[in-house]
């Protein structure tokens, strides 16, 4: 096996501290960061170390219930919400990653996808409580980029409006499985934990464990071949200090912003080389996701309107295209019914493919 190439670069740091008279520096820092790494942290974002760990704690409390109960609240692409386990797969990868994860949104499409307060108590309450928290901060980040771009304020914010019926944003918890340490390189098994993507989202705002690394990014899509294989990599371990939040640029700020600010590719790493960790990982990604009614386009015009609909069903299209070829150039094939997941956004189309 070719060891990974590293290569350290700084993730900037942005503190929103005293955020409404200090909006003009944020602004630029934000800018600064997103043209040229696309990756950030943002710090003194008000949401507490005790918050976000009684988030991580309700998450476990989920995840530890047995499949039965988990699957009453199965993942349906239509509505892009829900848990799923062992179910997606990475155009990078072509093979799935070895996780489960539960889907949540503000509006219509977590109906019957909640589980009862008597299967896990107060999980509701704690998540949706969380989720605006979230979407608190990313609305100020939504206003900065805004003005970055020269559009009015609430631009952004408007377009994610999370309080109308065709909201389309989505909290993912994530659970990773312990994989086997070593690995065992005779079977040649791989335990994909994310493969390597870009989302497709304007901004996704990632929490992790303190301890539970393995986040990685090929910043500037600084990748001379497919998906990042075989180019430098960057670590982004989880800083329990600082209370970080890790955003990274999606494809759709990008194309919104006439390709001036980056999505980035990262991936969890699949553990295989010393230093890496191979237990159980907890993260949570917060995808802030277009209206489908929200309508598209830079101040450039540099790619022709779109909504946020289209936008969505076109790189689900692409996606599941790009799978379909990556799973019949390496002989795996959808052999049975299997959920092809997007890439990011988590609408998973259900593909019954190949023998
Ligand atoms: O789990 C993580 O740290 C990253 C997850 C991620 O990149 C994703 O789900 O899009
Ligand atoms: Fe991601």
């Amino acid at each position: 096996m070719v060891p990974t190439n590293y290569h350290d670069r700084s993730i900037p740091a942005i503190s929103l501290a005293n955020f409404d008279s200090r909006i003009d520096e944020i602004t630029a820092e934000l800018v600064a960061a997103s043209e040229n790494v696309g990756f950030f942290c943002i710090i003194d974002h008000g949401i507490s170390k005790e918050t976000i760990d009684t988030m991580f704690e309700s998450a476990a409390s989920f995840f530890s219930l047995p499949d039965s109960t988990k699957s009453r609240v199965p993942f349906s692409p239509q509505h892009n919400a829900g848990w799923e386990k062992n179910a997606q797969i990475r155009p990078s990868t072509g093979a799935p990653d070895r996780k489960e994860s539960y889907q949540l949104q503000f509006g219509d499409g977590m109906s019957g996808r909640w589980l009862s307060d008597e299967d896990l108590p107060d999980f509701r309450q704690t998540a949706l409580s969380f989720m605006h928290d979230v979407q608190h901060v990313s609305e100020k980040l939504m206003i900065c980029f805004a003005r970055g771009l020269g559009f009015p304020d609430d631009y952004f914010i408007q377009a994610h409006d999370i309080t109308q019926r065709d909201s389309q944003t989505v909290a993912r918890l994530l659970h990773y499985f312990a994989t086997p340490e070593p690995r065992d390189t005779t079977t040649g098994e791989v335990y994909h934990r994310a493969g390597a993507h870009t989302d497709w989202d304007l901004l996704t705002l990632l929490f992790q464990k303190a301890g539970q690394s393995g986040l990685e990014i090929c910043p500037g899509r600084e990748v001379s071949t497919s998906f990042g294989y075989g180019d430098t990599w960057t670590k982004v371990d989880p800083d329990a200090k600082s209370n970080a939040i890790i955003c990274n640029i999606g494809d759709l700020l990008m194309s919104w912003s006439d390709d001036r600010f980056k999505s980035t590719f990262h991936r969890v790493k699949a553990p295989c080389e010393p230093g890496d960790y191979y237990g159980e990982r907890y993260s949570i990604a917060f995808f802030n996701q277009p209206r489908k009614s929200a309508k598209i386009q830079g101040p450039l015009k540099k790619y022709p309107m779109v909504t946020g609909e289209e936008f969505t069903r076109r790189a689900m299209e692409r996606n599941f295209k790009a799978v379909l070829e990556k799973t019949m150039k390496t002989g795996t094939g959808l052999t049975k019914e299997v959920k092809v997941a997007n890439t990011d956004m988590r609408a998973t189309s259900v593909a019954t493919v190949g023998s």
